[in-house]
């Protein structure tokens, strides 16, 4: 594996070591190890049933994991889930909203989950700060996939969480909404939030990401700046360089 040379010097939000996960007798992470810093975006790429979500799904409290250690903002995932559950939003590769009732009601009831007393004018900013103000009243089955989208991480948002877990948050939208997702995502983070934000979508890690690790059957393949990994596999387009971080033959070379 390619480490970044900042590992060595900063505090983390998130501290993974080692950790692990299997599902009977399939592995679908092994020892993996990663650190976030604060502020930043951490992409995750890796192929179909690399276990991207299963990892994000450990640092959500959301599936427990069968060794190694996760430290979130220094406490222990093992000993102060309920803790480290209020510092995570997760926004979930599948939209978590009922479609029968309105992008108010969706708020008001997902405000209430969190166990934090949310006003109407606070959920009305947050629809407003993901460009849905025209849409309170609306019913989420009326809205487009991408105002789902932007909903979906509103949702997440509620409780004003450090760190943000975002699984593919922008799949099968358009362009503008990307954009507009990706602009607020910067906002968050130039804010002091944190995020794991996993996709498939070169142009997100370049344009979103400060650092992206691979992932690859359950293994870090590597981690670090797009600059550390043109150097690394020594690619200068920066499409070669994510194939051949992916490609199982050149990856025997690290
Ligand atoms: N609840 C489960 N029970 C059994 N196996 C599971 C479970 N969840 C995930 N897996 C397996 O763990 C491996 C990793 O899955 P995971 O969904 O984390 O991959 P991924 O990288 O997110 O894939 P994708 O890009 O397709 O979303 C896969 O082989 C998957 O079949």
């Amino acid at each position: 594996m390619v480490k970044s040379s900042v590992e060595c010097e900063v505090d983390y939000v998130i501290s993974i070591e080692k950790v692990s996960k299997r599902y009977g007798r399939k592995k679908s992470l092994n020892k993996v190890s990663l650190h976030v810093k604060k502020g930043e975006v951490l992409g995750l790429l890796g192929p179909n049933g690399a276990g991207k979500s299963t990892l994000l799904s450990i640092l959500a409290t959301l599936t427990k994991p069968s060794g190694g250690e996760v430290v979130i903002n220094g406490q222990r995932l093992k000993k102060a889930k309920k803790h480290i559950r209020s510092q995570i939003g997760y926004v979930p590769q599948d939209i978590a909203l009922w479609e029968e009732l309105t992008v108010k009601e969706n708020m008001r009831l997902w405000s209430k989950m969190t166990g934090r007393s949310v006003s109407d004018d606070e959920l009305k900013t947050l629809c407003k700060s993901v460009q849905l103000e025209g849409k309170w009243s609306e019913k989420v089955q009326n809205l487009s996939g991408g105002m789902k989208r932007k909903l979906n991480i509103a949702v997440a948002l509620i409780h004003k969480p450090a760190i943000l877990l975002m699984d593919e948050p922008t799949v099968g939208i358009d362009l503008q909404s990307k954009m507009e997702i990706g602009r607020y995502i910067q906002k968050l983070t130039r804010e002091g939030k944190t995020v794991i934000y996993i996709t498939h979508d070169l142009n997100e890690i370049l344009g979103l990401c400060h650092r992206f690790a691979v992932l690859k059957e359950g293994e870090v393949q590597f981690i670090g700046t797009m600059e550390e990994a043109r150097t690394a596999t020594r690619q200068h387009s920066d499409e070669a360089v994510i194939y051949q971080l992916l490609h199982p033959a050149v990856q025997r070379g690290y």
